[in-house]
């Protein structure tokens, strides 16, 4: 398997170099060469499999050869055993035809774990057969970065830095980064927003000059490995609906737009998707490119939803790729264009993403309205990213003989501000983090410079 930047001129890699990498040297985001294919048959056998089998045998030819399978089963089962319920991400019916996908029950209760728990354990599989040393960098609005530092921080070969944006984090979130003192994490709070945090560490892959030779590696859903893994939760889901024999609908609660992309990807390897529906907070630059082809940039807000308050979403550029029919030089010029000024899609890619995808923006009044009208139809209390899910479905189903899954992100003991405005009792942390809000807590604030953040981790790495 060969991996290509979206963006034309980087080296083809394969899975080893792509997972121990970050961006492109072009700047683009690796994509597969080929992608590989479900066949009915294959999608018919996965039915009454486990979890984790599913997941070896979707992912096994992404990593094409460059882990044994006796290996990658291995890393991939102990991946989710640290989930906290059988089924990894358990399947809710909350109507005739909707359901909810919780991916919520790993170690750090959001769906990153999915892919952090693996991606941490191939990078120390790979670093450790190469007896070679990483730095991590990583960008968060709140959930990557404890689920990054969760399946990072037993690896002997890394040190792991974290950006968060200062004071626009929930207390929780927050904890649960910066209560972790091991050795080899560092956890940074930005005088900024998380675009700014994510230009710096787009820029630290530009230029790596501050690390002397040692390799940067990156956690964020711009490394291929996170969108892999992410796949698997679809076809699952899917499958536990009735396909291949059945098409199934997913809407997903999206800003940096890896989750939802691993789902096009999904539909791309075959599985019967029939419509996907992205559902944006506040901040609603993919609902505004999808219902009036408005590509601009505008101020980030802080919302309710605050893992969403995303501006600059690094996956729709691979979204752009398949949309552009593989141009290159199209999705570069676009890139370029957006950078500086508002832009549009072309007709022709705007069309084929209007097939298949519809959008729709909630705000905070109307994420806590939904809040309590899930809760009072169906018992079940969202958090407030899920809430943008849910609202969403209902808006935008074209298909309702179809099964529209919404993904349920987080876990809504983690966002007790948006749960307490609703109207609820905050929800209590599960056992083992019962005592994270006393834990002693690390972290260096720092400004949103990039010289600062370089000068701290070229200091502090060991
Ligand atoms: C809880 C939660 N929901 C939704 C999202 C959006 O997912 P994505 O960035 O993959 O679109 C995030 C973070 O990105 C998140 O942490
Ligand atoms: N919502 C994310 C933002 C980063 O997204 P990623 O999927 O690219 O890592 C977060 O919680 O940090």
């Amino acid at each position: 398997m060969r991996y290509i930047s979206t963006r034309g001129k980087a080296p083809a890699l394969g899975f080893e170099d792509v997972v121990l990498t970050g961006l492109a040297s072009d700047g683009g985001l690796y994509v597969p060469e080929d992608l590989p294919r479900l066949s009915h048959q294959e999608l018919a056998e996965f039915a009454g499999l486990s979890y984790a089998e599913i997941a070896f045998r979707v992912m096994r030819p992404f990593v094409g050869g460059a882990i044994d399978d006796g290996t990658f089963k291995r890393l991939v089962e102990e991946s989710y055993a640290s989930f906290h319920h059988d089924a990894v991400v358990p399947l809710k019916q909350l109507d005739a035809n909707h359901f909810l996908l919780e991916l919520f029950h790993g170690p750090t209760l959001a769906f990153k774990d999915v892919a952090l728990q693996l991606l941490g354990r191939l990078l120390d599989h790979f670093l450790a057969k190469r007896d070679e040393r990483a730095v991590i960098l990583g960008a968060t609005s709140g959930d990557t970065g404890s689920a990054a530092i969760e399946g990072c921080r037993h690896c002997e070969h890394l040190d792991i830095f974290i950006l968060h944006p200062y004071q626009r984090v929930s207390e929780v979130q927050r904890r649960q980064m910066t209560s972790v003192l091991a050795d080899n994490v560092f956890n940074i709070a930005i005088e900024g927003n998380f675009d700014d945090a994510q230009a710096m560490v787009k820029a630290s892959f530009a230029d790596q000059a501050f690390l002397d030779g040692t390799r940067l590696v990156a956690v964020n859903s711009i490394n291929w490995a996170r969108i892999m893994a992410q796949t698997v939760y679809y076809v699952a889901a899917a499958v536990a609906l009735g396909a291949p024999h059945r098409e199934v609908s997913f809407t997903v609660p999206s800003a940096n737009f890896g989750n939802l992309f691993a789902g096009y990807i999904a539909r791309e390897m075959g599985l019967p998707i029939r419509q996907l529906v992205i559902a944006t907070n506040a901040n609603d630059i993919l609902h505004r490119v999808i219902s009036d082809n408005d590509f601009s940039r505008r101020e980030l807000l802080a919302t309710l939803a605050p893992s969403m308050d995303i501006v600059v979403s690094s996956n729709f550029e691979r979204l752009l790729f398949f949309a552009y029919d593989r141009d290159t030089g199209a999705v570069d010029a676009l890139l370029e264009r957006f950078k500086h000024e508002p832009a549009s899609l072309a007709d022709a890619p705007l069309e084929r993403l209007r097939a298949l995808f519809s959008s729709y923006s909630v705000d905070d009044a109307e994420i806590l309205e939904t809040i309590r009208d899930a809760h009072a139809r169906t018992g079940e209390l969202l958090d407030p990213h899920t809430a943008t899910g849910y609202r969403a479905a209902e808006r935008c189903n074209r298909h309702p003989e179809v099964p529209m899954v919404t993904l349920a992100t987080a876990h809504p003991a983690k966002f007790a501000e948006a749960v307490v405005k609703a109207g609820f009792t905050e929800v209590p942390l599960p056992e083992a983090m019962s005592d994270l809000l006393t834990r002693e807590e690390r972290y260096e604030v720092l400004p949103a410079s990039l010289e600062a953040v370089q000068d701290y981790i070229a200091r502090a790495r060991r």
